[in-house]
């Protein structure tokens, strides 16, 4: 019998007459719990004593202030400011701080690392016996941060460091030195449960001379199976070997990842950002980007990043509002998808580019003059249309930006007037007098109101919004779009944005007129910025009122996030989540805030919602420019039951031919719905959400065609909270306990995608899938609809 205490399943389906131990397991886990708790009371207490520290460090500072002389001043700042991140983490209320546990033989060559352990991955000769025994070497803990005791031997190594990739990545077939791999549930300071995998069931393990206790269900199938909230949580005591090969892959250049839906693309893209910055600090001090597709995915992912003990450096927008801190603009709406297709389309830079110049000479806020007059030494200079062309034609034959050809302009119009006076001829013989007088010129002139009044009507600093609305005017739009865009496509488009946009510019913008806007602003070209106030040297201070309450300290958080949204147009390192939707204008306006980066950029081809992803994939190539890329493909489904995986593989089949689905590691044993609509739509959905609603603690997301996205809230509304209506452009990336998903065929008739989003729609769920079919999908006797039929 091996020396091995089981407190519950035995791992990896090895039941040895696991029966038998019966009534004992309890009292095994119990003295585990027991056990794992006297570790973490271990732990607080060195953090406090580490709190304690950090305060006296602060106290000490505040009275070298008092001593007040420049040189103590920078030293208390600089004490301060270090100290005040110490107790900011410290302080930061983790849920689980201590998740994991590995126990493990000794290693090869026996040196430690700088957390204090061995650092070899593979067993010292002799850790096994020949008789199969052998002795636990190593106990380590792994958290969300590290903490050293007194003694400086670890008590928790961050889940970041190199000690902790074991925990992660060892497997039966590749256990290296671990033996068990623990799991430890914690609320606050009081450990719930543990769960255990033993990775070498072959050996018979003691640890300090008893026998090694196996405890638990899998941590991964208890994690999977819990209900889902509105907000996405971090998988850092569960993360799987092919997960992690991700998170740590080296970020020399670009990380490429594909895999199907569930199967932790958003969850290793978030961890992944924490990663790079905790191996990384100062390379990254640049900011991460992290782009999410909606609005939605973005609320539902950001609590993960705090949760992992990071934030500040990273900004997580979505693509809609990603031009804010250039344009000022944030998108509030939708455009139907014929829109879409045009707006997005790479032919769009082409016009834009068009439309930027073609601004100029439209005169967009008043005629535009067609003489220039001044008086300079009492007599009138003039220049006249022909003269005012020749010299716009002049300024245009640069290459920069728009609004920054003005100086240009103003100085190639001094010439020309100049060149009338006639006063280059005047001193053939002094260039110095000849000089002299053009510059005397130049200040008359330049300064006199009508020439200030002409250059500002002439050559106009013009605002993206303002081109933007200029192309609400189809005739204009006709002009600047002629042989890019098809003249249907023209009136689409100029339709488009006249429904939303006045003809200067203003309205609601769309998400895809974001991109647009950002173009625009990349074609004008920004106006210098004011300068933002240097900070003093006292600024730091303002991290101390940080550390008094949760309150403030989300205050500052956000704060300090807005702030760098505010300031940051290039980032060290943008990471893509869902890129196979990016339409080509969407990877340009990436593209321009990582150009020096590094990149990862995770998607997965079968569920992108753009019609051309030929052409989106050569905006991407751009983007990413010539960097060397590395690939990974994730294959297990995480999130959907195999019962459910299976309907979802049948669209993908029509939607892909020839693509391998990721297998679903779950099974619930509860296949999908299925259920006809009768003539009233909203009452037959509101009916079957709420029978879904009955059968799951957690949420209820209700997938129904864009163009049904307002009557479906409409009709899910007495349902409470719990419900989520999406259309079925909104549901990408998100999951809920259970799904409904409306008129299959209705979905995906909307769009030439339309099959991809449906199967987007049918891999949402991690419980319960109800399809709800109208007389379009022809359902079967059994509801079943066409769409879906094996
Ligand atoms: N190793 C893991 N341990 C626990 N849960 C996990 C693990 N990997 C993924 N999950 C869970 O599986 C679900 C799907 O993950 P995620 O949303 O990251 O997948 P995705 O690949 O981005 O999916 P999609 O392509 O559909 O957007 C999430 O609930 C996530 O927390």
């Amino acid at each position: 019998m091996p020396a091995i205490a089981y407190g519950g399943r035995l791992p990896y389906g090895q039941q040895k007459g696991a029966a038998a131990l019966g009534a004992q397991h309890n009292s095994v886990r119990d003295q585990e719990i027991r056990s794992e708790q006297q570790h973490l009371d271990q732990v607080y207490r060195r953090l406090e004593e580490k709190i304690h520290e950090a305060e006296f460090l602060m106290d000490d500072a505040s009275k070298r202030g008092q001593v007040g002389t420049p040189g103590a001043l920078a030293e208390r700042d600089a004490q301060v400011f270090r100290a005040g991140i110490h107790l900011n983490r410290l302080n930061s209320e983790f849920e689980d701080f201590l998740f994991g546990r590995i126990d493990l033989l000794a290693g090869k060559d026996g040196t430690r690392g700088p957390d204090g352990a061995y650092t070899s991955v593979e067993p010292a000769d002799g850790a096994v016996r020949d008789d199969k025994s052998a002795d636990i070497a190593e106990t380590l803990h792994i958290g969300r941060l590290g903490v050293l005791d007194a003694d400086f031997s670890p008590l928790v190594i961050d889940w970041r460091a190199p000690a902790a990739a074991p925990f992660y990545r060892s497997t039966p077939v590749a256990p290296g030195r671990v033996v068990r791999r623990r799991v430890i549930r914690s609320k606050g300071r009081r450990v719930l449960g543990v769960e255990d995998d033993l990775l070498r069931p072959e050996l018979t393990a003691r640890l300090d001379g008893a026998a090694l206790p196996v405890v638990g269900d899998g941590a991964l199938m208890a994690a999977l199976g819990r209900a889902r909230s509105h907000s996405m949580r971090d998988i850092v005591s569960s993360i799987q070997a092919e997960q992690d090969m991700v998170i740590r892959a080296p970020a020399a250049s670009v990380t490429e990842v594909e895999g199907g839906p569930g199967t932790g693309k958003t969850a290793v893209a978030l961890h992944r950002a924490a990663y790079l910055l905790y191996q990384d600090r100062r390379r990254y001090a640049g900011g991460i980007l992290i782009v999410s597709p909606t609005p939605l995915l973005v609320s539902y992912t950001e609590g993960v990043l705090p949760s992992l003990g990071e934030e500040g450096q990273v900004a997580i927008r979505a693509l809609g509002s990603l031009a804010e801190e250039t344009a000022g603009a944030a998108a509030t709406t939708y455009d139907a998808q014929h829109v879409a297709r045009v707006k997005g389309s790479a032919r769009m830079l082409k016009v834009l580019r068009k439309a930027a110049r073609g601004a100029l000479e439209t005169g967009l806020r008043a005629p535009l003059p067609e003489r220039l007059r001044v008086v300079f030494g009492g007599a009138r200079v003039e220049l006249d249309a022909d003269e005012l062309r020749t010299v716009r034609q002049q300024v245009l034959g640069g290459t920069a930006p728009v609004n920054l050809m003005r100086p240009r302009a103003r100085k190639l119009l001094l010439d020309a007037l100049w060149h009338k006076t006639g006063g280059a001829r005047r001193y053939p013989d002094d260039p110095q007098l000849a000089a002299e007088a053009r510059e005397g010129f130049d200040e008359d002139v330049s300064t006199e109101d009508s020439f200030l009044a002409f250059l500002d009507a002439w050559w106009p600093e013009l605002s993206p919004r303002e081109v933007l609305g200029a192309m609400t005017d189809e005739a204009r739009l006709a002009r600047w779009a002629r042989r890019i865009l098809r003249p249907g496509e023209v009136r689409t488009l100029a339709r488009a944005l006249r429904a939303r946009l006045t003809p200067d510019g203003q309205g609601p913008l769309s998400v895809h007129d974001i991109a647009l806007l950002d173009e625009l602003r990349a074609l004008l070209g920004a106006p210098p910025r004011p300068k933002k106030r240097e900070a003093g040297p006292l600024d730091h201070l303002t991290g101390l009122e940080e550390l008094t309450t949760a309150a403030d300290r989300n205050t500052a958080r956000r704060e300090r996030a807005e702030r760098l949204a505010e300031e940051r147009t290039e980032y060290a390192h943008v990471i893509v989540d869902e890129a196979q939707d990016l339409t080509p204008m969407q990877w340009r306006m990436v593209g321009r805030r990582g150009r020096h980066a590094t990149w990862t950029v995770v998607g997965d081809p079968a569920q992108s919602s753009w019609s051309d992803p030929d052409e989106a994939a050569e905006a991407r190539d751009e983007a990413l420019g010539k960097r060397p890329r590395r690939r990974f493909e994730l294959t297990v489904n995480y999130r959907n039951p195999a019962e459910l995986a299976v309907l979802a593989d049948r669209v993908l089949a029509l939607a892909m031919p020839g693509s391998a689905p990721p297998r679903a590691v779950r099974s619930t044993g509860v296949e999908p719905a299925f259920t006809v609509a009768g003539p009233d739509l909203g009452a037959s959905v509101r009916e079957a959400a709420a029978g879904l609603l009955g059968e799951v603690e957690g949420t209820l997301g209700v997938v129904v065609a864009m163009a049904r996205r307002e009557e479906a809230r409409a009709w899910l509304a007495p349902l409470g909270e719990r419900v989520v209506a999406l259309g079925s452009l909104e549901a990408k990336g998100l999951e809920y306990d259970a799904t409904l998903v409306v008129s299959p065929a209705e979905i995906a008739d909307e769009s030439p995608a339309g099959l991809r989003v449906l199967y987007v729609a049918l891999t949402r769920a991690t419980q319960r899938l109800t399809v709800l079919a109208a007389a379009r999908d022809l359902p079967d006797a059994e509801g079943v609809p066409d769409l879906l039929r094996e």
